[in-house]
């Protein structure tokens, strides 16, 4: 029996509220972050979820995003693993820019091809594609095999290392990537088949306003 795979991109920063390319930097999260994370944990114990085991990365926005979600469904003290290989894209030289300086400084069209492309990576830093040659595996090895053995899995993460997964999951061609943006704190909640395949996709919230 298949089971159910949840992931959540994180709440908002303190560095998404400067518009700073953040990357692998470390910032918490914003008093708006919190209370978006609070509010996908809650649309998510109204859904009546109970986790198995929670996984999120090596950074403290996620860390954080994934407590305030367990808090919400009366599962404080659920597993958690963390683990690099779920971290955001590492955005190398421009980790720290102001987003609208640099678009000021190479120009609006080449930052959303760092921002959103496949496979164009910013300078020193990671493409979406080398960010999926890290997350993939891991999801392979790590969480896939729980969720097909009937298990309720969260994974609370980043924009780039979910879209990375929300890619294969939903077969997006390269094209349809450049426009998928994941907002901050909304749930999407996945059935999978034993096959590994997407029986369902349920997006707990408004992904209207991602940017
Ligand atoms: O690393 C960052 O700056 C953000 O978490 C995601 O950034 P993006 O929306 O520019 O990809």
């Amino acid at each position: 029996m298949s089971g159910t795979l949840v992931l959540v991109r994180h709440g908002q920063s303190d560095w998404n509220l400067k518009n700073l390319f953040t990357g692998w930097r470390d910032p918490d999260l914003t008093e708006l972050g919190i209370e978006e994370a609070m509010a996908g944990g809650k649309a998510l114990a109204e859904y009546g979820i109970k986790f198995d085991i929670a996984f999120t990365s090596a950074l403290v926005r996620a860390q954080r995003t994934c407590q305030l979600v367990l808090d919400a469904v009366g599962q404080s003290s659920l597993e958690t693993i963390r683990d690099q290989a779920l971290n955001e894209r590492d955005y190398g030289d421009l980790s720290g820019l102001n987003k609208d300086d640099a678009r000021a400084k190479w120009g609006e069209e080449q930052v959303h091809i760092w921002r959103r492309s496949y496979d164009v990576p910013p300078p020193g830093g990671e493409s979406l594609r080398d960010t999926g040659a890290r997350v993939w595996p891991y999801y392979l090895t790590d969480i896939l095999p729980r969720v097909l053995a009937g298990e309720k899995v969260l994974v609370a993460a980043h924009g780039n290392s979910l879209r990375s997964l929300v890619m294969v999951l939903d077969r997006l061609t390269k094209e349809q990537i450049l426009k998928l943006n994941l907002a901050t704190g909304v749930p999407m909640v996945y059935k999978l088949k034993a096959d590994s395949t997407v029986a369902s996709k349920e997006v707990l919230g408004d992904m209207s306003g991602a940017h």
